[in-house]
């Protein structure tokens, strides 16, 4: 499965927590991320990541454009709510992205969790 990886600054380390807890999921899969995210992951899991520029320089929409063309499965995008977003915009249209291609996204660890209770389950199905 495809997946892509974002997180907000505040929210990295919270990400990264999420992925150690469920790495056996993480492993198996095939993964992108906006730049600094990923960067981080690779530091920290040692999984390959496939890294797009970083969120501000328009790594949300390389993103977005990959969910147009069908080629993200499932979006974990850990927002701040707290803090403005210079590319709040480009979040946005993410956002809508993931609703006209009814792409997964989960935007806070809760619905992640969810999201790979099913995922792993149709795994394994
Ligand atoms: O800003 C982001 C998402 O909107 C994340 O970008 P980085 O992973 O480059 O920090």
């Amino acid at each position: 499965m495809k997946i892509a990886l974002i997180a907000h600054d505040k929210k990295k380390d919270d990400l990264l927590r999420f992925m150690d807890i469920h790495l056996d999921f993480f492993k198996n899969q095939e993964l992108f991320a906006t730049g600094t995210t990923g960067g981080r992951i690779i530091e920290h899991t040692g999984l390959p990541v496939n890294r797009c520029k970083s969120g501000p320089l328009g790594g949300d929409q390389e993103i977005g454009a990959m969910v147009a063309n069908k080629a993200i499965d499932c979006i974990i995008f850990f927002r701040d709510p707290l803090t403005a977003q210079p590319h709040e915009p480009d979040v946005t249209a993410l956002l809508r992205l993931s609703d006209v291609y009814d792409v997964p996204l989960a935007t806070n660890e809760g619905t992640a969790e969810a999201v790979l209770y099913h995922l792993t389950r149709t795994e394994r199905e």
